[in-house]
């Protein structure tokens, strides 16, 4: 009875906390623009670029924007490492994937990823910000042209937007996460989370 209460309370009352899953392939810049959320969203430094390492398990960064809570899942993106992302993608609200705008080469890998990614029943309907990172590199494409290049068909339905920012300087950032906590806010998807944690209860 109290879990059903609480449950009803928590559903009613609590601010949404937004799990926000951060994928891309190896050396996208995932982990660079984790701590870069950390510095521009709190009073904490992030780790600087230099101190970085390739990721193996998982870090994890949470902040406070636009008055929500959210918690960012940052995964490794090494081959070997992929087949972990999908435990996470089912209390996922959304996906921010990236990719470095100034490395052609790596881009069929990353499409063949993401394309992976947007299959999966398990993130149906989640809201998808894709970054095309390292803009403060002269030789980085644009978003349009890195969309274009993607020429994603399973979009169809999802709420998506490709953003230009660069991790190292911050560029582009808040307004890719403004727009992920306003999308969110409105989802189905978030809808059905909270229906399902109400009943689970606490954890
Ligand atoms: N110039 C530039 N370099 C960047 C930027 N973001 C990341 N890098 C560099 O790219 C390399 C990879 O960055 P990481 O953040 O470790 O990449 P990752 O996606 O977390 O890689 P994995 O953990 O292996 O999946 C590092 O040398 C970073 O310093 C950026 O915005 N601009
Ligand atoms: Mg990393």
């Amino acid at each position: 009875m109290f879990s059903l209460f609480y449950g009803l309370y928590k559903y009613l009352f609590s601010k949404t906390e937004f799990h926000v899953l951060i994928l891309g392939i190896d050396k996208a810049g995932k982990t660079t623009l984790l701590e870069k959320l950390k510095s521009l969203y709190s009073n904490l430094e992030g780790l600087p670029p230099d101190r970085i390492v390739p990721t193996v398990g998982l870090n994890i960064g949470r902040i406070e924007a636009s008055n929500s809570k959210l918690v960012f899942w940052d995964l490794g993106g090494q081959p070997g490492l992929r087949s972990i992302w999908e435990k996470y993608y089912e209390e996922a609200h959304a996906v921010i994937f990236v990719i470095d705008a100034a490395c052609p080469s790596r881009f069929e890998d990353a499409k063949s990823a993401l394309e992976k990614v947007l299959r999966h029943e398990d993130l149906q309907g989640a809201p998808l910000l894709v970054l095309a990172n390292k803009q403060d590199l002269s030789e980085a494409v644009s978003s349009e042209e890195l969309a274009r290049y993607l020429d994603l068909k399973k979009l169809d339905e999802r709420v998506y937007m490709f953003e230009a920012v660069s991790a190292f300087d911050g560029m582009g950032i808040k307004e890719g996460v403004e727009w992920l906590v306003e999308v969110m806010e409105r989802s189905k998807r978030t809808e059905t989370l909270r229906i399902r944690a109400g009943v689970n209860g606490p954890t």
